[in-house]
């Protein structure tokens, strides 16, 4: 599979594409606009997700709501367009009709936090304006529609289904040992997407707090895929675990810093003798062997062992301040105060719809690799061949 993005924040569109996904997937625009507005949700969001309506068209692949086998391709319109027009135009426009465009200003105060500086270093722009449209997480939602795709996919030829909720956001963190959760709808009615009812609490309290000192805030998600068969990914080389190929997707996220596999940074301060999950038989039919805990998040040696997968992704706090940081005007190289751009206070929540995304194409990848098949009727009849014939299931 490959998918690629194009598009700016406040240009006339996001587009996007995935290649290689098989014939027989149900999908359809109005299912890829649900998505989209999970991810706009979230206690903590800015402005503009409260009027960005997200519009959906598809391009190409699809046939009365069915993959045709080809290229998936969409579009999502920015509704902010009609005051971009200009500023945001393509094609050249006079310079007349830009002049005293407040928009136009040039944005000479990178913040720290964001790709302003070092994008303006790296292409030669005097501006931070054409760095931070393309920076921005607003990309993200063509990452989603994808993922809307492989989603579908999973669960139709596999009965694989990947939810994510949100563990800690600032200092308020799910307590140890609850149990994971289950319910994607239950997740998304909370309003920062968290399965525990009074960290919920806490985290809004938090973001409140946040927002009231001009501030803002980071977290951590929990992604999961219930339903993986063992042997998604491989050993064999580096770049064919599925861990390195999930950390590089999830990595790939704005304000992502860190990945975390199943217990991960916990593990390495554990004894090996408990930082294992044994395996133990099961008795009757179905499933033959299973772990006793759930400490590796599901996967070894690169591979899924057919427990759910667990993975756990850490974002920074936003970097547009409304009491912002400081920095350097880079036309005069004087010390200053950031620019203060309209923003989100936090956006864990949001974050979380992405990774479930970046999960769901890195699965349906590597799930295509194992078992093939130009249709979905033949890659799950592949994958139900497969998992017959395992040794020990
Ligand atoms: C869903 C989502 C929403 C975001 N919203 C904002 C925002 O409103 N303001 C902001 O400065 N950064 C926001 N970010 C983070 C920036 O896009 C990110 O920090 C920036 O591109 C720099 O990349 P880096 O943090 O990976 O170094 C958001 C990220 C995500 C995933
Ligand atoms: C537009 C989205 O997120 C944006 C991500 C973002 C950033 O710097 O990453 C900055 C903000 O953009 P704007 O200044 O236009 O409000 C967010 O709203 C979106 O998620 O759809």
């Amino acid at each position: 599979m490959r998918w690629l993005t194009a598009g700016e924040s406040h240009g006339p569109a996001l587009v996007a594409t995935v290649e290689g996904l098989p014939a027989g997937i149900r999908v359809t625009s109005d299912d890829i606009a649900a998505e989209l507005a999970r991810r706009r949700l979230g206690h903590g969001r800015g402005a503009r997700m409260s009027f960005e309506r997200d519009v959906v068209e598809l391009l190409g692949g699809l046939r009365h709501g069915v993959s045709l086998g080809g290229p998936i391709s969409v579009v999502i319109r920015n509704s902010e367009w009609p005051k971009w027009e200009r500023v945001m135009s393509p094609d050249p426009v006079d310079p007349a009709a830009l002049a005293g465009l407040g928009r136009n200003a040039p944005l000479t105060r990178p913040r720290p936090g964001h790709a302003d500086l070092a994008g303006m270093q790296k292409y030669g722009f005097d501006d931070a304006r054409p760095v931070l449209e393309r920076a921005s997480a607003r990309e993200t939602a063509a990452r989603v529609a994808l993922g809307t795709a492989a989603k579908a996919l999973l669960r139709q030829a596999y009965g694989i289904e990947i939810l994510s909720h949100v563990v800690a956001i600032g200092a308020a963190e799910v307590p140890p040992g609850l149990p994971v959760p289950t319910s994607l709808a239950a997740i998304d009615a909370d309003p920062v997407r968290c399965a525990d009812q009074a960290t919920s609490e806490r985290m809004v309290a938090e973001i409140d707090a946040a927002h009231a000192d001009s501030d803002t805030l980071g977290g951590i998600v929990e992604v999961l895929a219930y339903g993986c068969p063992p042997g998604l990914g491989s050993y064999v080389h580096g770049d064919r675990r599925l861990d390195a190929r999930l950390a590089g997707e999830l990595m790939g996220i704005q304000a992502i810093k860190g990945v975390e596999f199943g217990d991960g940074f916990t593990t390495a301060r554990r004894r090996g003798s408990v930082a294992h999950d044994e395996i133990e038989p099961v008795g009757g039919v179905g499933r033959r062997v299973r772990r006793a805990t759930d400490r590796a998040g599901g996967v070894e040696g690169g591979m899924t062992t057919g427990e759910p997968l667990r993975v756990r992704v850490a974002m920074k706090p936003i970097s547009s301040l409304t009491r912002p940081l400081s920095t350097v005007d880079v036309t005069t190289g004087e010390a200053a105060v950031a620019i203060n751009q309209r923003s989100d206070v936090c956006a864990v929540p949001a974050a979380g719809v992405v990774t479930e995304a970046m999960v769901a194409l890195v699965l349906a990848d590597a799930a295509l690799e194992k078992f093939g098949g130009d249709s979905v009727e033949e890659t799950r009849r592949n994958c139900e061949g497969y998992l017959k014939s395992l040794v020990i299931h």
